[in-house]
């Protein structure tokens, strides 16, 4: 079973501290939601455990063994990541936005995995189009896409939400469901929007100043309680 663990992690921007003492854990075959208020600091966990940003205490696993160094080294260990606001390649054609996701796949594997198209058909026939004409919901599932491309064990996603119309985070949720169901990666996401975690989530944190200050099932999000960390 894979497991990412962040131990008691740090992070700076210079002196500001931005993480203090974080430690979770996402599983192989769940969902695990980080939730918070604006600028709390989930987004820099994400970053962290990517690889874009270094941090300065603590530890980042995969299976118990390190994960360090550069994205693209942590990408080769299974890591995939859908940052905050898709960054897909506007000049570039759907196809090859996709094939992007080649580079670190043996030859013999460069293709995209048909549950791409399967679980977003609307990719299939926007594949000569460029990535810059595509709706912001189509652009996301473009980049869940082109994620999926690397066959992830761990899939990070940044508010995938953001920005999107209903019909299409519904079309996102279920391709989350089908990925840790059918496919038993790992996803971790982070979200404003709770109702989309409250539904998908088997593992919730959420976080506040830099730190987690609860950690639980998707129901304890009804609790009044804990609810209080997310109101402004
Ligand atoms: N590049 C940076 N340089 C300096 N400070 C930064 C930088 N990026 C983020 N911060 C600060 O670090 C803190 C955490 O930011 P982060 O983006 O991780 O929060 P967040 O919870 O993801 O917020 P949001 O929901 O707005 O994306 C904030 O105080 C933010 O201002």
């Amino acid at each position: 079973m894979t497991a990412l663990t962040v131990s008691d992690v740090d992070l700076f921007y210079g002196a500001a501290q931005a993480l203090r003492g974080v430690s979770a854990r996402a599983e192989s075959g769940k969902i695990t939601c980080i939730l918070g208020r604006n600028g709390v600091g989930k987004s820099s966990l994400l970053r962290a455990v990517t690889g874009h940003l270094p941090i300065r205490k603590g530890e980042i696993a995969l299976d118990g063994e390190a994960l360090a160094g550069a994205p693209h080294a942590r990408a080769g260990r299974g890591l995939a990541y859908v940052p905050q606001g898709r960054e897909i390649f506007p000049l570039l054609t759907v196809k090859e936005n996709l094939e992007t996701g080649y580079a670190r796949l043996p030859r013999k594997e460069r293709t995209v995995p048909e549950d791409v198209f399967e679980l977003f058909p609307v990719l299939k026939s926007m594949l000569s189009r460029r990535g810059g004409d595509l709706s912001g919901g189509q652009q996301q599932q473009l980049a869940i896409g082109r994620a999926l491309v690397t066959r992830p064990r761990v899939l990070v996603l940044d508010e995938p939400t953001e920005g999107i119309q209903p019909s299409i985070i519904k079309d996102i949720g279920r391709a989350l469901q089908y990925l840790r169901d059918e496919k038993g990666i790992s996803i971790l996401l982070v979200e404003q929007y709770l109702d989309f975690c409250r539904e998908l989530a088997d593992r919730v944190y959420i976080m506040d100043r830099g730190e987690i200050v609860h950690e639980g099932s998707a129901e304890s999000l009804d609790d009044p309680a804990v609810r209080k960390h997310l109101t402004v």
